[in-house]
């Protein structure tokens, strides 16, 4: 996916989102008054559950976070601590938000728990460093110190490091989430440059509900993506099956001879050729959706599509395919990128694989499984026929 694209989905999109829900609630609370004190318990509720599933599906940072917010909330709520300034806490929270964005996802019931507290206290330690050392730069005359003394005794120069930090983390490793962390460091902000503009009961509720998506949608993806090509799986497939209506064209692809293709140049290297080979079907036009359907198998269903009508654009991607030069790296035969290829001068063997499809058409009362037992037969009279073809 490319870095635009990217920072789209997963830093500018989710921002842009919880900024329009904020002003939508702030709108709404206009005229809510009167159910406003009935949110404070919310976020108790929301985060206890996202730090429990958190714990179950082993999302570590997403878990240390919602507790970490909870007690904050609790403190908060109840006597604010007298160890720590606002800007302590402020800073503290915006360098821990950072230590998770850039630290991975572990079992929280693991030796791992002991590097977060450590890295959580060193977090507090160098807010209140950092805080005491900005407020004796500060007992200077600090009108007659350089403007880059003034940034540091004021607290945007770490926080905006922070914000930089977390940003291209997020880009670079664009995943839920670390989008999520993204967003806690945003209404981190929020809370603490604009205090009155909405309750921190609201902004950590719609906080934990962020995390509970973001865990819901990682779910949704192991159940219905393959995690090697990141087409739809089987399962998918199955699901989809149950929406069909009666008039749609089903195909089965089967890459010729990967028994063999494994066992001379590995399974690694089988797995990209697998990833590569389910990256070009998925651009089969016509309305194609591409499932893995297991192996090195692979299912397209073009609704509402005669046989006729999909044949020219399955020849198409077969040939496509046919006509793809795989490029091994000598040392490890691994596959090369472009530039890789352009800068080595050595030329690298290249090596071509083909695939077979057999499509059947359902135009009827018959069943799906039907319909995919005539397409398996039909692939099973093209890897007769020589392989490399598409049969209908
Ligand atoms: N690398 C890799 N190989 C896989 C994966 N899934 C299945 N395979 C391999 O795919 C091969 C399928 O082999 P066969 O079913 O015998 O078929 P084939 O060698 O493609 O021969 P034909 O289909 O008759 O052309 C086996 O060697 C499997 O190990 C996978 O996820 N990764």
């Amino acid at each position: 996916m490319p870095v635009l694209e990217r920072s789209l989905r997963y830093l500018f999109a989710p921002i842009v989102l919880a900024f329009i829900g904020i002003t939508m609630i702030q709108q709404l609370t206009v005229t809510w008054q009167e159910w406003l004190p009935k949110f404070d318990e919310l976020p108790y509720y929301l985060l206890t559950l996202s730090a429990v599933l958190a714990l179950q599906f082993n999302c570590g940072r997403i878990s240390y976070l919602s507790i970490l917010l909870l007690i904050y909330y609790y403190l908060s709520q109840s006597a604010p601590p007298a160890i720590f300034d606002q800007d302590q806490i402020f800073l503290a929270g915006t360098l821990i938000i950072t230590f998770f964005a850039v630290s991975k996802d572990r079992s929280p019931f693991s030796i791992h728990i002991f590097k977060v507290l450590l890295g959580v206290s060193l977090c507090f330690a160098i807010a209140f460093a950092w805080k005491t050392g900005a407020s004796g730069l500060a007992s200077f005359n600090i009108n007659q110190l350089p403007s880059t003394l003034n940034l540091i005794a004021s607290l945007y120069l770490p926080v905006g490091i922070s914000c930089i930090v977390i940003s291209i983390y997020t880009v670079w490793h664009a995943t839920g989430t670390n989008s999520s962390i993204a967003l806690t460091q945003f209404i981190w902000l929020f809370h603490f440059y604009l205090p009155n503009e909405l309750s921190l009961a609201i902004l950590l509720s719609m906080l934990a509900a962020a995390y509970l998506f973001s865990m819901l949608f990682a779910l949704y993806a192991l159940a219905y993506k393959d995690e090697l090509t990141g087409l739809a799986s089987r399962r998918a497939l199955n699901t989809m099956a149950l929406s069909l209506n009666n008039h749609y064209s089903l195909a089965m692809v089967d890459i010729d001879h990967f028994k063999r293709f494994n066992d001379t140049y590995g399974h690694d290297v089988g797995d990209q050729v697998l990833r590569l080979v389910a990256k070009k079907l998925s651009k089969v036009k016509g309305g194609g959706q591409v499932f893995r359907y297991g192996g090195e198998e692979f299912t397209i269903v073009f609704e509402n599509k005669d046989i006729e009508l999909v044949l020219p654009y399955l020849e198409e991607i077969r040939q496509k395919i046919d006509h793809y030069d795989i490029v091994l790296r000598n040392e490890g035969r691994k596959l090369t990128s472009k530039s890789d290829r352009e800068t080595t001068h050595k030329p690298n063997p290249k090596v071509n694989i083909t695939i077979s499809i057999g499509v059947a058409e359902q135009h009827g009362e018959t069943s799906f499984e039907n319909t995919l037992k005539r397409a398996d037969e039909a692939l099973y009279k093209a890897k007769n026929n020589g392989r490399n073809c598409v049969f209908a």
